[in-house]
């Protein structure tokens, strides 16, 4: 691949922009080399700058579960544009977009747009901590919600992958009241309760990880959680803001059949627009400002460009199940087409997979935590991520993501991923 304008354009932003990118996981630095610069994208494809075409299965670490271009957002975007873009006013496409978001996810009953899946964190634990009047959260070791001081202990994605699970810039005060525990252990979270009874606020997790790498719930651990919270009066939050919609239009919680007090949105629910939200039960969430105290704001919150873009994303996966099936299938076609593949290749890496999402781990252990995903042979990942771009397919730099498939994908994509994956894997 010809990558020079990539390559002119990285060198000038670096004297720019931190790093030369505007989220750290952009930079390549997990796996070296320069990052391609995306011009344009259509379905399932991205094109960089030098014009190179590449399958891909970032999807912008989510939100494009449609694909690219997808001409009704497009549509929505461009008539609302007509109308300016932002007011600091109520609209009636936020009412619609609210009344929409507690139709797909029932647990929801009241629900605040922000702009980001950090925003949307941050502010479900604060008014937790309101409602609790209590101080301390308990977050999962690997599990990343977004950049607010509070998560920025043992967090995974771009934390983890550069090694700073514990940014600097983080105060002891804050870190002391964030508790943290290893993903699927219950006991452990239960020796923190008892430790500190009467004193946490929030447990917040991923329901599904995609932050440490793709790693599913062990049987029984979401009901446990569900259970000490309800024991415990602690408000438990799902951090959906890449599961949501993704994995069933309702998200984890209706494919787990768990319901939490809150839930936080993303990614999925802006089409491709800067969008989060949080929500749940309305006896925690009239705590929010103007009805409660609890305080939390956004000039741009609710937007109407991209509320447009949001509600036709989320009506159309309301009134489509087919989405889900075929990404179901497209998922299953993948995985045992690699599967297939390490056989042949006599390897035994580990796939850890669920619906449209999927992180290859080089490593033969079970990957079910932190310390697992852990295990997995970073150079070697670097090695494959530059081998499948050279063959045309672009996937997360970084070994502790989740992989997203979209329904632009068809079996002809899918059977090109799986022969560059072996052709990879050959190679490396
Ligand atoms: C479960 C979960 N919760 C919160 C966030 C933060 O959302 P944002 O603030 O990036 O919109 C994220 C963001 N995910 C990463 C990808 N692992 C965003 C990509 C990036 O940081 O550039 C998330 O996955």
């Amino acid at each position: 691949m010809n990558i020079s304008t990539s390559q002119a354009l990285f060198e000038k932003a670096q004297h720019f922009i931190p790093g030369g990118v505007n989220s750290p996981v952009r930079a390549f630095r997990a796996v070296g080399g320069s990052p391609i610069f995306i011009k344009s994208a259509k379905g399932p494809y991205v094109y960089d700058e030098d014009d190179n075409e590449y399958i891909e299965l970032i999807n912008s670490w989510g939100p494009m579960i449609l694909g690219h271009g997808n001409e009704l957002i497009q549509k929505a975007v461009s008539d609302a544009i007509q109308h300016s873009f932002s007011f600091g006013a109520p609209t009636r496409r936020e009412v619609e977009m609210a009344e929409l978001i507690t139709t797909m996810v029932p647990s929801i009953e009241k629900v605040r747009m922000v702009n980001s899946g950090t925003e949307a964190t941050m502010s479900a634990i604060r008014v937790a901590r309101g409602f609790t009047g209590r101080d301390k959260i308990i977050k999962f070791e690997g599990c990343y919600h977004g950049h607010g001081d509070s998560f920025l202990i043992a967090a995974g994605s771009g934390a983890v992958t550069f090694g700073t699970p514990d940014s600097p810039g983080v105060t002891k005060g804050v870190a002391n009241d964030t508790l943290t525990a290893p993903y699927n252990d219950l006991a452990a979270v239960q020796k923190l309760v008892d430790a500190n009874k009467g004193h946490i606020a929030a447990l917040i997790l991923e329901p599904v990880v995609g932050n440490m790498g793709c790693v599913l719930p062990a049987e029984g651990f979401l009901e446990g959680l569900r259970k000490i919270c309800d024991e415990e009066g602690i408000v438990f939050i799902f951090d959906e803001v890449m599961t949501g919609f993704r994995l069933s239009k309702g998200g984890a919680q209706e494919r787990f059949g768990i319901k939490p007090d809150l839930t936080t949105l993303g990614k999925i629910i802006g089409g491709g627009m800067p969008v989060g939200a949080y929500g749940g039960k309305a006896e925690i969430m009239n705590w929010v400002s103007p009805l409660g105290p609890v305080y939390q704001a956004g000039t741009l919150s609710g937007n109407p460009i991209a509320m447009a873009a949001g509600l036709t994303m989320l009506n159309y996966l309301n009134e489509h199940p087919e989405v889900y099936t075929k990404l179901e299938l497209s998922g299953h076609k993948l995985v045992n087409g690699f599967t297939n593949s390490m056989k042949k290749l006599g390897l035994n890496y580990t796939i850890n997979s669920i619906g449209s999402m999927y992180t290859l781990f080089f490593t033969d252990q079970a990957v079910t935590d932190f310390p697992s995903a852990k295990s997995s042979n970073l150079p070697l990942f670097g090695k494959y991520f530059h081998a499948m771009l050279d063959r045309g397919i672009y996937m997360g730099p970084s070994q502790f993501e989740s992989m997203f498939l979209s329904t632009a994908l068809e079996n002809s994509h899918i059977d090109r991923i799986i022969e560059a994956n072996e052709e990879s894997l050959k190679e490396v």
